[in-house]
């Protein structure tokens, strides 16, 4: 297991990001479109398209420096010690799943033999021992990728690379997946780039945000998304968010009260609504609000109910109802 540490610049898409991640952990690398994941991602692979001249910086792995780009180092990509999954398994369509599993390892110059017999225990490992002479066409998606984590695994990285690798999977191959990855990724140094929240806290020691190209928070899984440090964090948690005098109010669903009538002096901040949905959730309903007039006018506002008390409200569409959020639930960017 080692330890990553990076400083990279890619000034043609402008990202300029700093991390360092302990040996065994996994970081969650979540942000916006276009925030520059896949760019960080593929810069720790060594495959991001004219390498040599379009990333800088410095990038280590354990004892090893991949990159330094002042001193003019660099690991290509089959040396680096860094495995990826990506967002589709890409599998080779000639090859079994053995086969595929078992490629990396011939790569680096291990004998049929004994490649293929790590293979079948890697596709053990993650589940897909049945499938191990399937052909890729023969596999569902979920299937394909489970191979697919194999193979990354089989080369044993240093570090794993994970591309939003739950994207392209239906509900169930998503719940198999993590169960999966939450066991291999226990002792394994990881990077998993995802936009989804769950992702992050089941399987993510830490997380970091990018946004524009740079890292805007980062800290343990479940204190950056309880008490989000930024406003980026606390989009990302999906607080409700109001500008007010230039500064940003956070607050949660759960904490919002709400009723017919203008909420009293208990609440911090109140605001009108008009009702968009009301989504029953088990015990609780979302109910979605649009601001009606005010710092909120516009602004789409989600308030967590008792399913006893949204009864004894009028929730039509367009019904108006007050949002009220006391002191004690708000948070100020
Ligand atoms: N092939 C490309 N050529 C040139 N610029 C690119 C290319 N791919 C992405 N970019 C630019 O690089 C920046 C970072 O994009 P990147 O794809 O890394 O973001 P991302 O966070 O992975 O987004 P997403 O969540 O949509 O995958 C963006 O400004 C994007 O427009």
């Amino acid at each position: 297991m080692s330890a990553l540490d990076l400083e990279l610049r890619v000034p043609s898409r402008r990202l300029d990001a700093s991390l360092r991640l302990d040996a065994g952990q996994t970081l969650a690398l979540m942000g916006p479109n276009g925030a520059g994941k896949s760019t960080l991602a593929a810069a720790l692979t060594g495959t991001l398209p004219g390498q040599r001249h379009a990333v800088q910086g410095r990038l280590t792995l354990g004892d090893r420096v991949l990159l330094d780009s002042v001193r003019g180092v660099r690991v290509p990509t089959h040396r680096r010690g860094v495995g990826l999954m990506a967002q589709t398994p890409l599998l080779f369509p000639h090859l079994d799943a053995v086969g595929n599993v078992a490629f990396g390892r011939r790569g680096l110059g291990e004998r049929r033999t004994t490649a293929r017999r790590a293979a079948r225990r890697w596709l053990d490992r993650v589940g897909a021992g049945e499938f191990a002479q399937a052909r890729p066409w023969q596999l569902s998606g979920g299937q394909a990728q489970t191979v697919a984590l194999a193979r990354a695994l089989a080369a044993e990285p240093e570090l794993l690379v994970l591309d939003e690798p739950l994207n392209a999977l239906d509900v169930t191959a998503a719940s198999r997946m993590r169960a999966v990855l939450r066991e291999l990724l226990a002792d394994q140094t990881a990077i998993l780039v995802t936009h989804e929240i769950l992702d992050a806290l089941t399987l993510a020691d830490r997380t970091a945000i990018l946004h524009d190209g740079r890292v805007v928070a980062a800290g343990p899984t479940r204190e950056l998304f309880t008490r989000p440090p930024n406003v980026f964090a606390a989009r990302l948690a999906g607080l409700n968010l109001v500008q007010r005098d230039g500064e940003s109010l956070a607050f949660r669903a759960a904490d919002v009260v709400v009723s017919a009538g203008e909420p009293d002096a208990t609440a911090a901040v109140r605001f009108p609504v008009r009702v968009l949905s009301l989504e029953p959730r088990g015990e609780h309903a979302l109910l979605r609000g649009a601001g009606a007039e005010g710092i909120a006018a516009g602004v789409e506002l989600h308030a967590e109910v008792d399913v006893q008390l949204a009864s004894g409200l009028d929730t039509a569409p367009g019904a108006p109802l007050w949002f009220g959020v006391p002191a004690a639930g708000l948070r100020e960017y």
